[in-house]
């Protein structure tokens, strides 16, 4: 069995973060060691919540604990996502390196979740910063949103082709494979939920339908996302049918959200698509 050190964001309250995250890869068959950077009563875009950042003396510490019981060469990939406070950033990266000397074939995939004002994600100080300057070049494989494209990227993103430059000025900067987990206005058809998949064969497109939610829509979808590409490639399967299965699954558990009239994802009761999904989208290269 394949094992993920995912650190990231804790949720009491719904799904986002390692909420979203661990039970997808689970039940994947790969295993989710869930190191929280926070512990927050419900995610951010509610604009209430309460709890605490996790200190970041945690990060080595639960690190050291692993390699003290003889363990941390069982990992074979560090996920990180919400990041609680900037100076946790540093503490990821050395864990990163520590979990790569047990393991030499472990791998890092970055979900680079930065702050969003027109969702209202709120995310601390300092963190996209530590992302571009430090997180983005340890990278193996990461995952961008629209927003998070263009930061990582420093440029002007405002259509696909200028997308597709952005991802090609990532893949300069260190990572193997960029998802973009998400077009949103740079897509090809607005009436699509589109993403794009990068790696060192080639670019692929995948497109699926683009759900109306009453109100708000759902958070912790990229997280989900990130967490069902990787535990995919963990599994073995190439980085396309890890792409196909990803939007498939996903889609699934947007339907039943969307059908349930819920503000939450409703990952549990779509548990059946994550592992078999109905949807059958499938990727297009395009360069
Ligand atoms: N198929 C879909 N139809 C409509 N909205 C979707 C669909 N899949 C995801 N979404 C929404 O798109 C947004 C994705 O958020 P965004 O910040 O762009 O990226 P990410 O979740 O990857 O970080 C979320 O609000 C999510 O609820
Ligand atoms: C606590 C927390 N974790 C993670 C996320 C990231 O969610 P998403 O997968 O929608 O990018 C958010 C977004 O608001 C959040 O508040
Ligand atoms: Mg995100």
């Amino acid at each position: 069995m394949k094992n993920v050190l995912s650190i990231q964001s804790h949720v009491v309250y719904g799904y986002a973060g390692n909420k979203a995250a661990v039970l997808p890869m689970q039940l994947l068959g790969v295993d989710a060691w869930a190191l929280n950077t926070v512990q927050f009563s419900n995610h951010t875009q509610y604009q209430r919540w309460k709890g605490m950042v996790i200190p970041k003396e945690q990060i080595a510490g639960i690190t050291q604990g692993i390699i003290d019981i003889g363990a941390l060469a069982e990992c074979d990939a560090v996920l990180s996502g919400y990041i609680g406070a900037a100076e946790q950033g540093q503490e990821i990266l050395n864990t990163v390196n520590t979990v790569k000397k047990a393991n030499p074939n472990a791998i890092y995939f970055c979900d680079p979740v930065m702050g969003h004002p027109d969702k209202g994600c709120v995310v601390a100080p300092g963190v996209a910063e530590f992302l571009v300057k430090d997180a983005m070049s340890q990278a193996d494989i990461i995952a961008p949103n629209l927003v998070e494209l263009r930061e990582l990227s420093g440029l002007v993103v405002e259509n696909f082709a200028q997308a597709l430059a952005a991802i090609e000025a990532i893949l300069a900067k260190g990572p193997k494979t960029v998802l973009v987990k998400h077009l949103s206005k740079v897509g090809q058809d607005p009436n699509k939920f589109e993403m794009v998949l990068a790696t060192q064969k080639g670019m692929w497109h995948i497109s699926r339908p683009l759900h109306e939610f009453v109100g708000r829509d759902p958070v912790g979808v990229g997280d989900m996302t990130s967490a069902i590409f990787l535990a995919n490639l963990l599994n073995g399967k190439s980085e396309i049918e890890a792409f196909e299965h990803t939007a498939n699954a996903v889609n699934d558990v947007m339907t039943v959200t969307k059908e349930s009239q819920k503000y939450e994802l409703q990952i549990i009761p779509a548990r059946n698509y994550i592992v078999n999904p109905i949807s059958q989208y499938k990727a297009v290269k395009i360069a």
